[in-house]
């Protein structure tokens, strides 16, 4: 797989890239190309080449400029508008007409009255929120065209095999090498979006005295995904100096009901007590129960366990992955302190590695203690075996014991 970066520069030259979307959706590749520069060339190598159907991605500004219809009700699907061609075209089909009217759909210029209805051209309009909202080619195309600064408007079409199949992987990969065509999928250009832009906005703040010291509270909220997340941190506060953090996911059963089935409780009144204990603390209370699937999905999960399975087995069994939790709001918000160096209180090597690669410096990693008892055991025993936390474990129990 390539570097985005350097896919980005590919795109930003006028060069094409391929998109494959995730296997549990589409599974498809798409040849795309920014519109502005469509060339009867680029157009005819598309039709030679990737055969699927010929679209132009654009953005719902373009569609509304160029007053293009929606006829279709399409709710989760692709939002395609009636067809066009260019006003100056003839019947509109061959490759140098399907390369003046991509051309001109990117052009910022261009008025309702310059197309003709309906044509060869296939206008499809991307989601707003782009591919944090829709996961689709669409929605890509129209995003790599705003991070390389082009105009929003993107050749589309997918790559069909000799036999006209859209499924294969190494029909894809040897037409990319042939003709030096960088490959990236909707995963990277998403992560690309959730590592630039912030995903959080801080909503409001006030003093939280506790029965642990007195804190200071901010609510932060992703409009994405409508979470709404919590920060403490100590009065007094230096972003500049090492910060002392807890990521912490929500646990409901744990946090609230103080559950023996996990050791979130504990981690979290670990964490109260050395806030208050020491300077320049901060507790990151995210909101993604149940390591993302839920609370609901959470307690179908505990009545799985009751069966003897594990917690990723049950998960799985709940058709989710071991775990959907990601770290990108908790990399905001340090962000948005300005904290740089951080002390991390977890077990957790996925929270260690995801901070690190964003640039965040770990210079310690703070243990907690965690007391076993009968109902977490098996809990704690999955966590350090199959997902290598390094757990702490505080009285007589030893991990060589599990
Ligand atoms: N799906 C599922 N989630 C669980 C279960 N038990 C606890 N959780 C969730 O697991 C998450 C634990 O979060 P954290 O304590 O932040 O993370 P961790 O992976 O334990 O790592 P550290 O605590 O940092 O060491 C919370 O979102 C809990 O709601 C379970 O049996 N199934
Ligand atoms: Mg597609
Ligand atoms: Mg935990
Ligand atoms: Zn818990």
């Amino acid at each position: 797989m390539y570097d985005l970066k350097d896919v980005i520069q590919n795109f930003k030259s006028g060069e094409f890239v391929i998109v494959f979307d995730s296997q549990s959706r589409e599974d498809e590749a798409d040849l795309i190309l920014p519109a502005q520069f469509s060339t009867p060339d680029k157009i005819s190598f598309v039709l030679n080449h990737a055969k699927g159907m010929f679209c132009v991605a654009i953005d719902k500004e373009i569609q509304e400029r160029l007053n293009l219809y929606v006829p279709y009700n399409t709710k989760d699907s692709c939002t395609f508008t009636v067809t066009v061609d260019h006003k100056d075209t003839k019947t509109g089909i061959t490759a140098k007409e399907r390369s003046k009217t991509s051309k001109e759909l990117a052009n910022p210029n261009a008025m309702a009255s310059d197309f003709k209805i309906p044509g060869h051209v296939n206008p499809v309009v991307a989601h707003e929120g782009g591919v944090l909202a829709r996961k689709g080619h669409t929605e890509a195309a129209v995003e790599l065209c705003k991070i390389s600064e082009l105009f929003p408007a993107a050749v589309m079409i997918e790559i069909l095999d000799e036999k006209g199949n859209s499924h294969n992987k190494e029909y894809v990969k040897n037409l990319a090498k042939k003709f030096s065509i960088p490959i990236t999928t909707i995963e990277e250009i998403e992560k690309y979006i959730l590592l630039s832009h912030p995903t959080v906005q801080k909503e409001a703040e006030a003093e939280l005295p506790t029965q642990y010291g007195k804190f200071k509270i901010f609510a932060f909220k992703n409009y994405f995904s409508q979470k709404e997340h919590a920060v403490l941190i100590n009065q007094t506060f230096n972003p500049s100096q090492p910060v002392n953090v807890r990521i912490h996911s929500s646990c409901k059963t744990g946090d609230v009901f103080h559950s023996l089935r996990c050791d979130c409780h504990q981690q979290l009144e670990f964490f109260l007590q050395f806030m208050a204990e020491n300077k320049n603390c901060m507790l990151i209370y995210l909101d993604q129960e149940g390591r993302g699937i839920g609370f609901a999905n959470k307690i179908k999960a505990y009545a799985l366990q009751e069966q003897g399975f594990d917690t990723y087995e049950a998960n799985n069994l709940l058709g989710f992955d071991d775990d959907l939790r990601d770290y990108f709001d908790a990399l905001h918000i340090l962000r948005f302190f300005g904290i740089k160096k951080i002390n991390l209180a977890t077990s957790n090597p996925e929270k260690v590695s995801f901070l690190q690669d964003c640039g965040i410096e770990i210079l310690k990693r703070i243990s907690i203690p965690v007391v076993v008892n009968p109902y977490n055991r098996k809990y704690i025993h999955s966590k350090i075996f199959k997902k290598k936390h390094e757990i702490l474990i505080k009285g007589e129990d030893k991990v060589e014991n599990f």
